[in-house]
């Protein structure tokens, strides 16, 4: 299954890549992707003795790729929308969410944002997901694509390597990290 979702991962990237015409920078990016794949649980706020909801990751922007998760069927994954609501996002059993990262803000020129996401419990069961990360490889310098850029649409990110932007800000929840390190 892993390396099924790898590549469905790769397929997302090179249909996103198409629709924004840097189609033909695919290849080399893909070159320069890898990816890691990561299990994780969330405790039930009851058994802390907790009857309200908990948080169980807080709110942030993915720093890869993209990201793909399924869940155990306990819901717990909220998106904040544009009007400032957080929605739980139920992951309906036999598929996979697809999340956004701050990498593809720099690759379509803003065009596409992260997806700002957490994680809130409820109830008495656990929940597990499971996702495949699609990260930059160690060294790999990011920029915008020339096809994005025009007089009316400048470059909104300086070129950067993404390893050093994550020994930084890795860890950081704000949602503007990438505008604060790269931004123009
Ligand atoms: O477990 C989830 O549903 C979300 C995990 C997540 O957002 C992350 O690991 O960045
Ligand atoms: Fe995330």
């Amino acid at each position: 299954m892993n390396s099924k979702l790898k590549d469905l991962n790769f397929v997302l990237m090179r249909l996103i890549f198409e629709a924004f015409g840097i189609g033909k920078h695919y290849e080399v990016e893909a070159e320069k992707t890898t990816d890691s794949l990561r299990a994780t649980k969330y405790r039930a706020p009851t058994e802390n003795g907790n009857q309200n909801e908990t948080l169980g990751l807080t709110a942030h922007v993915d720093k890869n790729t993209l990201s793909t998760l399924c869940e155990n069927g306990v819901p717990g994954l909220d998106v904040l929308h544009d009007e400032g609501q957080w929605r739980q996002l139920p992951i309906p059993k036999g598929s996979w969410l697809v999340l956004l990262g701050n990498v593809f803000e720099v690759w379509t020129n803003g065009l596409l944002h992260g997806v700002r996401h957490r994680v809130m419990m409820s109830g008495d069961k656990e929940r597990y997901s499971y996702g495949c990360f699609s990260t930059p490889r160690e060294g790999v310098t990011m920029e915008v694509p020339p096809e994005l850029v025009d007089n009316d649409h400048p470059a909104l990110y300086r070129p950067f390597i993404y390893s050093d932007f994550l020994a930084i800000h890795g860890r950081s929840p704000s949602f503007d990290i990438l505008k604060t390190y790269a931004g123009i």
